[in-house]
């Protein structure tokens, strides 16, 4: 029974992050571009997983910094450099996991294009 609110609640937690965090669908969407390339280009089984880990990775920091952003509001919505510090490394966990995924569909992609 605890095992099932649990999933419940992280069900909220996407649905929240769905239609609440334009950033997340953004990403999300961006996740349906590279699976459709990847079927149109013909990819292998490796690649695949490199390309799901990637999507996965991106929408993960997403709700991480997302999860961080709402406990920092929740907790001052004046200045603080710690409020600042949370959310800035908030946003380089998402910037790093896009850079990583931009490398992954560069070296997947490109010797098919080219
Ligand atoms: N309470 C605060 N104290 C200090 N700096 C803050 C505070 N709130 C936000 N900031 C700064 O402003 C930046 C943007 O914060 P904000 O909450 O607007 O996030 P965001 O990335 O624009 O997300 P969203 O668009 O989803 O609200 C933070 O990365 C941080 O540098």
């Amino acid at each position: 029974m605890k095992q099932l609110n649990r999933f419940k609640y992280a069900m909220m937690g996407i649905r929240w992050l769905v239609f609440k965090d334009n950033h997340f669908i953004i990403h999300f969407l961006l996740g349906v571009v590279a699976v459709a390339v990847s079927a149109i280009l013909g990819i292998e089984r490796i690649e695949w997983v490199f390309i799901v880990s990637a999507i996965f990775m991106v929408l993960i920091a997403e709700a991480f910094n997302t999860s961080i952003e709402a406990a920092v509001d929740l907790t001052t919505s004046t200045y603080h450099p710690l409020a600042k510090a949370a959310k800035d490394a908030g946003a380089a966990a998402v910037l790093l996991s896009s850079l990583y995924a931009v490398i992954v569909a560069l070296i997947i992609f490109l010797p098919y294009l080219f």
